[in-house]
C-alpha cells in the first residue's frame, strides 16, 4: 500500500489496515502492507488488498467502535475467502461524527459556480460548519466552464477577503484539476457540499475505479438529485486519501456565539492587528471592539450569532425551563432577551419576591448578553 493511508506506527509483527467503508457490521479493509510484510504473511502477490472484516467482540464489549478512516489491527486473515476480523483500533489523530470518519486531515468544500448559483450565504453555512470540525480547508469552485474569465476573477477577489483562495475547476473540460490534486496529496481530505455541485463528477475524475453515479439536475431549484448514500474512502492516483460524503443543502449549525467567532477567519485578522475592550467581545454591540465594520459577511457573523445566542437559550430552557426568555426587538438590529413570567406561577407571591424572582431572571439575561458592567480586558 502507498504510504498515504494515516501513518499510526504499526504494532510489531501485526497485520494493519485502513477501513475504507462500513456497510452493517462488515468493514473493508484496505491492507497496508509495510505491516503485512512484518507480519510474515504470503508473497505480495498472493495477499488480496482488501480484508473485509468483522469487529472482534471484544471491542463490541467495550463499544469500540469503527469508522471509516481508522487504523486497525487484522487478525486471523483468511487469504482466499479475503477475509479477517479487526481486532484493535490504533489512536485516531481527528475524529467527526457527521459524516463518521477518523483520521481525515483536510475538507474539500465544493461548490458550483451556477446551477445552481453560487449563494454567499449557503457557501458561508458550510464554510463555518468546516472551520468547526478543525480541520484544513481547501474550497473548490466547480462548473467554471459555466462563467467567463472575468467573472472568475471577480469571485476570487471577492473570496480572498473572506480568507479563502478557490481552486476552480470544471470536470468536463478538465480545468484545475492538475492543482487540485496537489492539494489533495497530503493525507485524508473529507469531499463536502450541497447535493448537484458535481461532487461525483469530480471524485469520479480523480478515481475512475469509484465510478460514482451523476445525477441529472432537475427540478425547480437546478439541484442534482441526493445520489451519494454511505461514506467510502479511495484512494488517489498521485498520493491521498478522499472520502466522499452525501451531499446536503444545509448543514446545521450547532455552535455556541463563543465558537463561532472562531470559525470567520476575517475576525481573526482583524484580532491580529488589535485587541477587543473586552476579551469575551461577541463583536455585536460592544464598546471598543474592532471587529465590527464594514467587511462583507459581517451581517452574516451577526446573523449565525444571533441564531447561536437563541439556540445556547433554547437549550438553557430545556435544562432548567424556569429560565423562559421572551425575545424583543427593538429598532433596527436590537435584539434583547427579558424574562417571559409564568402567570400562573408568579400570583400568589408578593410583589417583592416577584420583583426580586424577575431581577435574579433579568440579570442572568443581562450576564448572558450585556456585557456593559463587565471589567475590561486588562491587555486592552
Ligand atoms: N457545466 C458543468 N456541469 C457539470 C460539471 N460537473 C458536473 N456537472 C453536472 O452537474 C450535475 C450534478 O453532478 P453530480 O456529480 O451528480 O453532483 P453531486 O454533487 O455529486 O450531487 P449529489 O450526489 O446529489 O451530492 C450533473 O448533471 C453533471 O453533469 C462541470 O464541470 N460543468
Ligand atoms: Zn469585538
Amino acid at each position: 500500500m502507498s504510504s498515504d493511508l494515516p501513518s499510526t506506527t504499526p504494532p510489531d509483527g501485526k497485520l494493519t489496515g485502513t477501513v475504507v467503508a462500513v456497510q452493517a457490521n462488515y468493514y473493508f479493509v484496505q491492507l497496508d502492507t509495510t505491516s503485512a510484510a512484518s507480519a510474515n504473511l504470503p508473497p505480495a502477490l498472493h495477499q488480496p488488498q482488501q480484508l473485509l472484516c468483522t469487529r472482534r467482540t471484544r471491542l463490541k464489549k467495550i463499544g469500540q467502535k469503527v469508522m471509516v478512516g481508522d487504523q486497525v489491527v487484522v487478525d486471523q486473515p483468511d487469504w482466499q475467502g479475503k477475509r479477517g476480523a479487526i481486532s484493535q483500533v490504533l489512536p485516531r489523530s481527528s475524529q467527526l461524527d457527521r459524516p463518521p470518519i477518523a483520521n481525515a486531515n483536510q475538507i474539500l468544500l465544493v461548490f458550483a459556480i451556477e446551477e445552481p448559483t453560487l449563494d454567499p450565504h449557503q457557501l458561508t453555512r458550510f464554510l463555518v460548519k468546516a472551520e468547526s470540525t478543525g480541520l484544513q480547508i481547501c474550497l473548490c469552485l466547480s462548473k467554471c466552464d459555466l462563467i467567463d474569465a472575468a467573472a472568475q476573477a471577480a469571485w476570487h477577489d471577492r473570496l480572498k477577503p473572506w480568507g479563502y483562495d478557490p481552486v476552480f475547476i470544471s470536470t468536463y473540460h478538465g480545468i484545475g484539476l492538475e492543482q487540485l490534486k496537489q492539494q489533495l496529496r497530503r493525507g485524508m481530505t473529507i469531499v463536502s457540499g450541497p447535493s448537484g455541485v458535481g461532487k461525483s463528477s469530480l471524485i469520479n475524475q480523480l478515481i475512475p475505479a469509484a465510478d460514482l453515479r451523476v445525477s441529472e439536475v432537475s427540478g425547480k431549484l437546478g439541484r442534482g438529485r441526493h445520489t451519494t448514500r454511505h461514506v467510502e474512502l479511495f484512494e488517489l492516483a498521485d498520493g491521498g486519501l478522499l472520502a466522499d460524503t452525501p451531499g446536503f443543502n444545509q448543514p446545521d449549525l450547532d455552535c455556541s456565539p463563543e465558537a463561532l467567532t472562531q470559525y470567520f477567519p476575517e475576525i481573526a485578522q482583524r484580532l491580529q492587528t488589535g485587541n477587543c475592550q473586552f476579551n469575551n467581545c461577541r463583536h455585536h454591540a460592544e464598546p471598543g471592539c474592532v471587529v465590527q465594520g464594514e467587511w462583507e459577511r459581517y451581517p452574516l457573523y451577526v446573523q449565525f450569532l444571533t441564531e447561536a445566542i437563541e439556540r445556547q437559550q433554547q437549550q438553557q430552557q430545556q435544562a432548567d425551563p424556569d429560565a423562559i426568555m421572551k425575545r424583543k426587538v427593538r429598532g433596527k438590529d436590537q435584539v434583547t432577551y427579558e424574562p417571559r413570567l409564568n402567570r400562573h406561577k408568579y400570583r400568589q407571591e408578593s410583589r417583592r419576591s416577584t420583583k426580586q424572582s424577575v431581577q435574579v431572571m433579568k440579570g442572568r439575561v443581562e450576564d448572558f448578553l450585556d456585557h456593559s458592567d463587565q471589567a475590561p480586558d486588562e491587555e486592552a
